[in-house]
Formats: C-alpha cells, structure tokens, sequence
C-alpha cells in the first residue's frame, strides 16, 4: 500500500495563494477576474476579448493515453504534474482541464482533479458545486425539453412529431433508472404523454456547444441550431424553432467565461466545460485554450479517454478551429499494460497489482498502436510513465527498454507522489520536442469527405478496424443527414474507452474487427455528426459499491471521501 495521505488529506494540508496572486502569474490584473471567494475566480469577458487580441502565442501540449482501466491511467495527474515539472523549470505555463462531473465523483472514478501532489485546488469545491457551471447547464437543457412539451400541448404549431424528439432531459447524476422514461402521464392536463429519458450533463449538447463556442454571440448561434425534434413532415426542428435560444443563451452567458485556480504548487489551471470522451468530443473549452496560450509559453490540457477517442475528436474536431498541439503526450502504466497482457475484462485490480512484468511486455502493442496513430497525425510524440507506488523497477523499465528500442522518448513519472519535481524529465523531454517545430497537424480525413468515408477513415486508421458496417437506421440516417446538409461536419464517434474496438472486452490491439455503426445524429450547434457505436449509454449507472458510500461532511463542514 502507498505512504501517500490521501488526495483529500493532501489537498486539505495545501496552502493555496490568493487567486489574485495567481492571475498575476498569467499577467492578469485584478480587475480582469471575478472573484468566487479566495481560490476561485472567472475571467471577465474583457480579459477573454483582450486574450483574443493577443493571440495565441504559447504551445499547446495534448496529454492523451492508451486504453484506459476503468480506474483511469493517470492524463489528469501528469497534465497536472507536467505543468508543474515545466514551471520547475523556469517556463510560463498553466494548465487547462475539464470541469469533474458529479455522475463519476460519486459513481466510481471519483473526482477528475488529478490526485496526490499532482491535483488542482480548491479540489472539493472542483470536484462538487465549483461556480456552477454545471448547474447553469443541466438548467438550460431542461429549460429545452420543457418548451418543447408546452409547445406541444399548447397546440403544437410547429407539428412536431411526439415520436421523434431526439432531444431528452438531462441531470448531473449516475441514474440508469432514468435512461427511458415517460413523461406527460396525469391526463390532458400534463400531456401528451410520450416515451423519454435522461442523459447526463456531459453528455448534453449544451456542454460541446459550451466548449466549442468561441464567444457569446457564437454561442447563440450554435444554441439556436440545435436539432431537438423532427415534424411529422421529417424535417429538423430547432432551438430557435421554440424560441429558446435567448433564455437558454442567458443562463450560459457566466458558464461560458473560464474558470481560474491553481494547482497545488501554484500553477495557474483553466477548470471549464465537462464533455466526456466516450460520449462527447472530451476535452474542455475552446475559450480556456486560447486564454492560457494567448498568456502563457506553454498550456498543458488533456482528452479524456486513450488516444482513439479524446486524442481523436480533439485533432479532428477542436484542432479544426482550436489550436493545433505542438507534442502529444501518451501516458502508460504498469497497471493498464498488464490488462493488456493478460487479456483481461472486466479489470481485476487485485490481479493487477501483483508484479509481472512479462504481462507488462505483453501489453505493449496497445501502447504504440496510440504511438503511431499520434505519429500518423503527424505530431511529436512522448510517452510518459506515470508510476504507482507499487510498481517494479522490472516493470517499469519493460516499457522504458521497449520504448527505448523503438527510439520513442520516453520518462518516468511520480508527479503523482513528488508533484512537479517527480516529471522534471518528461518536461525536458516535452520541452525539446516542441521547440523541435516537427509539429504538423493533418487531419484523419476532410471535411468534404462523405460522413461513411469519415468514419470509416477513424474506425480503419485510429482504431485499427478490418471494416464498418452500419445498421438499417444508420443507412437512414446517412442519408437524411445527407439531405439537411450535415455531410460536411466532422463525426464524433461514441464508443467503449476500454477497447479500440466496440467491445469492451477485446483487449491490447484487436485485429480482424468491424465496427458497428448503430444510429448517427446531428449535433448542428456543436457543429459535428454522433456516430453511435456498440452500446454506449449516455447515462452511465452506479456501480454496487458507489463512491457516494464512503463520502460525508463533519458538523463542522469538513467533507470526507472524495478523491
Ligand atoms: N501515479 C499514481 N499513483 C497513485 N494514484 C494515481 C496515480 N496516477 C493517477 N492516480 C489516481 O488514479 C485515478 C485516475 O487518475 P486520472 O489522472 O484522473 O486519470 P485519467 O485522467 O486518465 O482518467 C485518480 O484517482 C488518481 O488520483
Ligand atoms: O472523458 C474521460 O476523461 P478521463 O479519461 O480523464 O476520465
Ligand atoms: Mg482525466
């Protein structure tokens, strides 16, 4: 077992700077931020629009991994870890990551602010309420889904079809009793009663649109595209269609303006927008990107997931408008290698926490498979081995040998047990590969290719698919997005994390495989095409033993649990 304290023990034991301290960092005056309280503060539109201006001068470092254990491999805590090993070192730089959702921090992952001496601060307030911004989300979505039903019951102008509202509620929870429900029950004076459910906040369109949106007037439009229906003629209904957009614009208006705090050892950290990976595109806002490059040399952020899902959507999707990253880092573990070399599903931690560095070996063809699709994208890539407390030299050196062999660079981390100092090495190394100028983005396919060459281009070429095959409703659905003009959008495929194929259980590089494409659907605001794959809910459940279980607060309001 680690001597480590506990993230919550560490991150209470913490002294954090006054965020004012920290702005001056980044070059920040007080007046370019809103304080919330001590620790937390939101830069004014000013300083976002005065960011804009000065461009985006920094380079931005993406921190990707291999196929995740459902525990999760360590990206938060080595962007976290990097950005203080470079600070180390004498660089400008901050760190942007994404807002934790309530659903993980109580279903199993627990919260999403990295962890150990490598974790953003104030980690209670990130990991529950935060400023709010989640709430101000799950608010406008439900705002939708209630026009929609009173337009319906008030007669229903617009015709829509009660059967064909693609647009469900959406709440901050793991709630699988709430994936299909019925609502409008209680007579006329409620109905119409129909078939609908819930997906989690992140998953909601609101939160890409949130994260995609280059200012509020962009917002706006993205928000007034939104399909939420078809009429009974098929043809798209929208946000604009109901007359949502203003209100709903109204409630995202602070939510959209980047969240600013620190990171344990006082790097400043841009905390906004909460998509997942395998549901959404996973990475946080556009805006928080451009304000830590336009003030900083370096910004270190992180896609969720291994390589194939949030590498894939940011390269593909955000690095479209966004900036393109200068180095890619993928980050391995013994833990995560070994349950490729074991061929192992669902994931055995007890198993996995024995010495074996032979599974370590037999795991590694996962590692530089997402190795190579990074190098396919043309981009410089570094792997860093982010190191358990019970790790084996043996183990860990089978990877560094391998990588070695393979003249990949390559580090061991323990930002996670020293905080910055522990990934002075991977910051070289980081460091050498972007001012190296190799970067040079080409995309996995163009946007003039149809929407089938699209995903077939992703499924072929980052998952290592043989071929894909698409499902009767994903014909049809091919074909009316062809004719309401969403062929040119970039496709956001959702599929399983814990494999580069739809099956979960198909560890380390499956060969010989089709993927299943089961149903597609336009997100217009977001401004990119949901190809559904296997069976990936967007509302996850709890499991047996939720973190919820061991979380309390003491009457002197000190909260115990989280992590
Ligand atoms: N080197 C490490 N030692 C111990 N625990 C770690 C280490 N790296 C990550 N963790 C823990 O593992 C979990 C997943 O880490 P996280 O950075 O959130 O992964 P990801 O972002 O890839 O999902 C978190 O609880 C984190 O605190
Ligand atoms: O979207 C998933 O993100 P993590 O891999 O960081 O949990
Ligand atoms: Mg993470």
């Amino acid at each position: 077992t680690s001597e480590i304290p506990s993230d919550e023990a560490i991150a209470r034991e913490a002294t954090l700077d006054d965020i004012e301290t920290v702005a001056a960092r980044l070059g920040l005056a007080p007046e370019d931020i809103e304080r919330y309280g001590s620790n937390k503060a939101k830069l004014t539109q000013d300083a976002v629009d005065t960011a804009r201006e000065r461009g985006r001068n920094g380079s931005l470092v993406l921190v990707t991994g291999i196929t995740p254990t459902p525990k999760g491999e360590g990206k938060t805590v080595i962007s976290v870890g990097l950005a203080q090993g470079l600070s180390h070192l004498g660089e400008n730089v901050a760190v942007a990551v994404r807002e934790p959702s309530l659903g993980p921090v109580f279903g199993i992952k627990g919260g999403a602010a990295g962890g150990g001496y490598s974790q953003v601060l104030p980690m209670e307030d990130i990991n529950l309420h935060f400023t709010g911004d989640i709430h101000a989300l799950t608010a406008a979505h439900n705002l939708v889904s209630a026009m929609l039903d009173a337009h319906v019951h008030h007669g229903n102008e617009l015709d829509i079809d009660v059967d064909r509202i693609s647009w469900t509620r959406s709440l901050d929870v793991n709630d699988r009793a709430l994936r299909e429900t019925v609502v409008g029950l209680g007579g006329s004076v409620n109905g119409p009663p129909r078939e609908d459910g819930f997906g989690i906040t992140a998953a909601s369109e609101l939160m890409a649109v949130l994260c995609l949106a280059s200012d509020l007037a962009d917002l706006r439009r993205r928000v007034g595209r939104i399909v939420v229906a078809s009429d009974r003629d098929g043809a798209p209904v929208t946000v604009d269609d109901i007359g949502a957009t203003g209100a709903v614009s109204a409630l995202l208006r602070d939510a959209l303006r980047p969240n600013l705090v620190q990171t344990i050892e006082g790097v400043p950290a841009f905390v906004h927008g909460g998509p997942f990976a395998n549901i959404a595109h996973g990475t946080n806002t556009l805006v928080a990107d451009d304000v830590g490059l336009a003030y900083t040399d370096y910004l270190v952020t992180e896609a969720g997931f291994g390589a194939d899902l949030g590498a894939e959507k940011f390269l593909d999707i955000v690095a479209r408008e966004g900036a393109a990253p200068e180095t890619v880092v993928v980050v391995a573990t013994v833990r995560g290698l070994k349950r490729h070399g074991l061929d192992m599903w669902p994931a055995d931690f007890d198993v996995l926490a024995k010495p074996d560095p032979d599974a370590v070996r037999d795991g590694l063809p996962n590692l530089f498979h997402h190795v190579n699709t990074i190098r396919d994208f043309g981009l410089p890539v570094v792997v860093a081995v982010n190191r358990f407390p019970d790790d084996t030299d043996a183990e860990v050196d089978a990877i560094l040998d391998a990588c070695a062999n393979r003249e990949i660079p390559a580090a061991v981390s323990t930002a996670h047990a020293e905080g910055g100092p522990g990934a002075a090495e991977l910051a070289e190394l980081v460091r050498e590969q972007v001012e190296s100028g190799q970067a040079n983005l080409r995309p996995t396919y163009e946007l003039d290719d149809s929407l089938r060459e699209k995903i077939t281009a992703v499924a072929t070429r980052v998952y290592g698919a043989a071929d894909v095959t698409f499902s009767k409703q994903a014909e049809k659905d091919l074909g009316r997005l062809a004719e309401q003009g969403f062929d040119s959008l970039p496709v956001c495929l959702s599929k399983t994390p814990y494999s580069l194929s739809d099956d979960a259980s198909n560890t380390g590089v499956p060969t010989d495989w089709t993927l299943h494409v089961r149903e597609l659907y336009p997100a217009a605001g977001a401004g990119f095409v949901v190809a559904l794959t296997g069976d990936v809910m967007t509302m996850p459940g709890l499991p047996a033993h939720p973190a919820a279980l061991d979380i309390d607060v003491d009457d002197d309001g000190t909260i115990h649990g989280l992590f």
